[in-house]
């Protein structure tokens, strides 16, 4: 039985009896297709089907192909038209032709009902239609986008009809009523009662409006831009909420927006979304304040650029696994279209028979967290925990490298990072890194404690799991997360600030950055240095070459030294698996609480020992340098997700 067979018949029995719908695929024995794909299908179809059903209704497909099922169709003419890979079965097979002699009809009709919904690109209808699918229990959260109006104005004409609540509890319960809720934590936020349709206004079409949620305004007001921050950079901007919001921010800060001279500049890798991003802006009415590097990856631009000289700030709101998105894991109700002749309300669902289930409590936990559908609309299937896991094994290291490489912007004194991810490996995790790297240490970067962080989030009580920050207690009272399903309405989600302390930034990277010969104690500098300040080393031993006689430094007798290997997979020392250093069961090196690596001795035995104060000097260079080498050569081979 195909995919679309067996997604239609659980689908049916949902459509039917309701329930949830995870449990009713992973625990269905009988599935011959992968069971992540079907849930996925079924699941985006369900959210998608108020679309469908207008566009199938419309292009007559039901009349025209008595063969289909509505729930058949619903599937099919998702696929159609908005899975990337298009209808999964042979070009040859019926079912796929039923449908897709009908191509230009639907897709003309999906253009109209995308224009019906005010949304300029596919993108913006699909984010309409994750907020739709919200469950009951999530209000319809709305940023007042001050760069076009007011919270007053907006109270007083799209709101003018809502009655006024002061406890978020009021609006997330619906009554039928129109309700309104001034967020306390989020500057310019609502909350209006689910049960409104806010996309038919004429705020949301002219751009006062923004729908979103009220977590993914948390990095931007985290970051807080204001006129002495220079220009700030968004890595990872589409669709770009978090742009648009970063620009009224700082226009609002700006103590003279006559004479505005900073930019918010925005960097999208993918094309497509890039596409979305620069109409969001547009409609945003944020051109002239954000410059758009449309199709740029974020790790491809050099930090150094002089084009970057004044960037002081930067958000990072990289790919994640949107685990923490709202109406991605429960069965929304499924719309069906009617048959235009018959107008059968409720027409033959699926023609195969329900089979008998067994729930299997032990094995549904198990699966619960299989099917990921990513933050950028993509459908991730992970099969088994361990998929799971290297899937965010994945994520986390790509996480981690573009934080690495936002710490390297010269002026940089501030950084946001967030996920929509609930999983501790891309966001506690992260962070905890990302301050232990070389980048960080040497430049003084440190986490945003609580205190200093502005009152809406310094007030916000969901903070970061303790025990995925090591136990630091500090670390996890200074990042910020927020739960789905809590009663407070918002999706999961994380954040975390970094500020830079020049004071704090480590005596190597004062040294590399003076790249003049002279030593921290003043005197000259016994090693080598290439033109960019770094120390030259011996490729074999990685011991730094002498200024004196031009060899490098001689390591120790006992010291067992075999060249790298030419295959060390990342590059660098941490992929050597030979090398004179201690290593733990992970393969990296064990260093002592400054930082130095322990040596092995010849034979290589479990004891380590510490650097003597020559080589102390000498290993701390050449470690630092190691590093920071690793990390570019990761950049070059990193080709990051195909979002
Ligand atoms: C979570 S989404 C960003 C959402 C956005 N900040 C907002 O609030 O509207 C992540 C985005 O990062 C983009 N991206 C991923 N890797 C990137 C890279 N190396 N450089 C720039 N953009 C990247 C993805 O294409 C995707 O659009």
């Amino acid at each position: 039985m195909s995919l679309y067979h067996e997604a239609a018949d659980i689908l049916s029995e949902a459509a039917g009896g309701g329930g949830n719908l995870k449990s009713k695929v992973f625990s269905n024995k009988t599935l011959k297709s992968p069971v992540a794909q079907v849930y996925a299908l079924a699941l985006e179809t369900c959210k998608w089907s108020p679309v469908l059903k207008e566009i199938i209704e419309k292009a007559d497909l039901l009349r025209l192909e008595r063969k289909l099922t509505p729930v058949l169709s619903l599937l099919l003419v998702h696929d159609l038209l908005l899975a990337k890979g298009g209808i999964s079965l042979p070009t040859s097979h019926g079912l796929r032709a039923s449908v897709e002699r009908h191509r230009a009809r639907l897709s003309s009709e999906l253009a109209r009902a995308r224009i019906r919904r005010h949304a300029p690109t596919v993108e913006l209808l699909r984010s309409q239609v994750d907020a739709q699918a919200q469950q009951a229990g999530y209000p319809r959260w709305v940023r007042i986008n001050t760069l076009v109006t007011c919270l007053e104005d907006q109270l007083d004409t799209t709101f003018a009809h809502f009655e006024r609540v002061l406890n978020i509890k009021a609006v997330i319960v619906p009554n039928g009523e129109k309700l309104i809720y001034i967020d306390p934590h989020i500057p310019n936020l609502v909350a209006a009662s689910p049960n409104v349709d806010l996309t038919k206004t004429e705020a949301y079409a002219s751009g006062a409006i923004i729908l979103q949620d009220k977590a993914s305004c948390f990095p931007a007001y985290l970051l807080d831009p204001g006129s002495e921050d220079g220009d700030v950079l968004d890595a990872c901007a589409a669709p770009g909420n978090k742009t648009t919001h970063l620009a009224a921010i700082l226009y609002q800060h700006h103590p003279d927006p006559m004479h505005f001279d900073q930019a918010v500049i925005a960097c999208e890798k993918d094309r497509t979304r890039a596409g979305t991003l620069d109409k969001m802006v547009k409609k945003a009415a944020a051109d002239q304040i954000c410059k758009l590097l449309l199709g740029q990856d974020f790790l491809k631009i050099d930090p150094n650029d002089p084009r970057y000289r004044n960037v002081g700030a930067l958000l990072l709101d990289p790919s994640c696994s949107g685990s923490g998105i709202v109406g991605r894991d429960c069965i929304p109700t499924i719309h069906l279209p009617r048959d235009s002749i018959e107008g059968n309300p409720q027409p033959k669902l699926d023609g195969s028979k329900k089979r008998k289930r067994e729930t299997n409590e032990e094995e549904e936990g198990q699966q619960e967290s299989r099917a990921l559908v990513d933050d950028d609309g993509g459908m991730i299937l992970v099969g088994s925990d361990p998929e799971l896991e290297e899937r965010l094994g994945a994520l986390s290291s790509f996480q981690l490298m573009l934080l690495l490489h936002a710490f390297k912007f010269p002026s940089a004194k501030k950084i946001t990072y967030s996920t929509c991810s609930i999983y501790a490996e891309e966001n506690e995790k992260v962070v905890g890194r990302a301050l232990q790297s070389h980048v960080a240490r040497a430049r003084g970067w440190k986490i945003l404690a609580r205190k200093d962080q502005v009152r809406g989030l310094r007030e916000w009580p969901i903070r970061g799991e303790l025990a995925s920050c090591d136990s630091n207690e500090g670390i996890a009272d200074a990042v910020i997360r927020s739960y789905k399903d809590d009663g407070r309405g918002v999706m999961g989600f994380f954040v975390a600030g970094f500020v830079r302390d020049d004071k704090a930034a480590s005596l190597v990277e004062r040294e590399d950055r003076r790249g003049d010969g002279a030593s921290r104690d003043g005197k000259e500098e016994p090693y080598v240095r290439d033109e960019s300040g770094m120390v030259v080393r011996d490729p074999s031993t990685g011991m730094p070459v002498l200024k004196r006689t031009g060899k490098p430094v001689p390591l120790p007798e006992e010291i067992h030294i075999r060249a790298p290997s030419a295959n060390a997979g990342g590059g660098g020392e941490d992929s050597d698996d030979d090398g004179p250093y201690v290593k733990d069961e992970n393969g990296m090196i064990v260093r002592d609480d400054e930082g130095m690596p322990f040596l092995r001795r010849k034979p290589s035995t479990s004891t380590g020992l510490l650097l003597g104060p020559l080589e102390t000097v000498a290993e701390e260079e050449g470690v630092e340098a190691g590093e920071e080498e690793e990390e570019e050569e990761e950049e070059e081979e990193w080709e990051g997700f195909d979002d």
